[in-house]
């Protein structure tokens, strides 16, 4: 109902989204400034916080002229300015304040990880659902050219059949909670899936670091069986820093995603011989820039590129959808499945 009513106002007077911050931490004010460059497209009407002080001061540094600075998410959510809200709050809170957004008849992008577990995750998408709301888990790394191009390269079998994928993230920025796997292992987890066609992978080895005070994973090696019969590895950690690039291979070639592989600007890719060659051809890179509208600074690499997903956003409402086909729910939930089957086989 509320998703009909949005898609009029939204897309018949042709006017900007109107979007709401829940949340003024790092990446709030990086989306928030990549709004601020999506004149006569978006629109930042509203902030919330858990201070009102700490809203103004956020509205104040963006330059979010005439928006409403709310000291409270409970504020925010009411605000009937707002069409969608962009969750930017700790990863442990995400499901309770997608809750709060969605139960207010808000449409929601909520930041990654989007819930600790699988049930969770498909209890937020089951209210979107059943309310008619909008809801995006923002994987932001779907939007971004290379990964279109990417796709579009592994299909046209550049590289033969894709046999494996490998991809490490470890880092830690400090954001979020304090599980690898909901920080950065969802980005290795969606990277797969993305390599090998959104479809249902297999855990076949996990090994499992554990924080022995808080009991979160803290390192998670993992080893999958993918569609087509595909291997697919990754790790994820916070206890160090790894490369942080992908490598897929196929049977007549390999394409590297250098760092950063989850807001990727590059593709390289080498031809080779095959299994029994140890031949290789020269490597050809093709890059792809980031949009150059969004200003910092930043807090974090490539955030311009938050750009491609918020324009998503307004591609869907306006369209009156209420996913959006690059990571619609039904993958998001198998990614999410993926994660708790790792978390249960490291935990074996
Ligand atoms: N897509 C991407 O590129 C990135 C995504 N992320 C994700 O975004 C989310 C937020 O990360 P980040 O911006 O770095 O986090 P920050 O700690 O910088 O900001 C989180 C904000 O959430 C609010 N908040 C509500 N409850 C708490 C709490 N208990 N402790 C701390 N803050 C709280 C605060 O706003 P207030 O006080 O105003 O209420 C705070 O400023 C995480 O889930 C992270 O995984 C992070 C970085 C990059
Ligand atoms: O969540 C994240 O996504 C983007 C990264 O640059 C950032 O470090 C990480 O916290």
């Amino acid at each position: 109902m509320f998703a009909l009513f949005l898609v009029s106002v939204v897309a018949e007077e042709r006017r900007p989204v109107r979007w709401g911050i829940l949340g003024t931490g790092s990446i709030a004010s990086d989306f928030g400034r990549v709004l601020t460059s999506m004149r006569g497209d978006a629109e930042v009407v509203a902030v919330g916080s858990r201070s009102g002080d700490r809203a103004a001061a956020f509205a104040a540094e963006l330059g979010l002229v005439g928006a409403c600075a709310h000291g409270s998410y409970e504020a925010l959510v009411a605000d009937p300015a707002v069409d969608v809200v962009y969750v930017a709050t700790p990863s442990t809170r995400h499901v309770s304040d997608s809750l709060l957004c969605l139960r207010a008849g808000k449409a929601v992008l909520c930041e990654k990880s989007m819930a600790p577990t699988a049930a969770e995750a498909a209890e937020v998408l089951a209210l979107a659902r059943e309310r008619g709301l909008f809801f995006l888990h923002g994987v932001w790394s779907r939007f971004f050219p290379a990964m279109r191009a990417l796709r579009e390269l592994l299909s046209s079998g550049a590289i033969g059949d894709v046999t494996s994928a490998h991809v490490s993230f470890c880092q830690n920025d400090g954001a979020g909670s304090c599980s690898a796997l909901a920080e950065t292992g969802v980005y290795c987890a969606q990277f797969l899936s993305w390599v090998f066609g959104g479809e249902e992978a297999a855990v076949v080895g996990a090994v499992t670091e554990r924080d022995r005070g808080s009991g979160h994973d803290t390192h998670v090696d993992a080893t999958l069986r993918c569609a087509g019969g595909g291997v697919g590895s990754f790790e994820c950690s916070l206890r160090h820093a790894s490369p942080r690039e992908a490598i897929i291979c196929g049977s007549r070639g390999v394409v590297r995603v250098p760092y950063p592989f989850w807001c990727p600007t590059q593709l390289l890719v080498q031809p080779m011989g095959g299994a029994a060659s140890q031949a290789f051809g020269a490597e050809s890179e093709t890059s792809f820039p980031l949009p150059d509208g969004p200003r910092g600074p930043f807090h974090f690499v490539h955030s311009e590129g938050l750009a491609y997903e918020a324009a998503a956003v307004h591609a869907a409402l306006r369209a009156g959808r209420l996913e959006v086909a690059e990571f619609g729910s039904e993958e998001c939930l198998r990614v999410m499945k993926l994660l708790d089957a790792v978390a249960r086989f490291g935990a074996r």
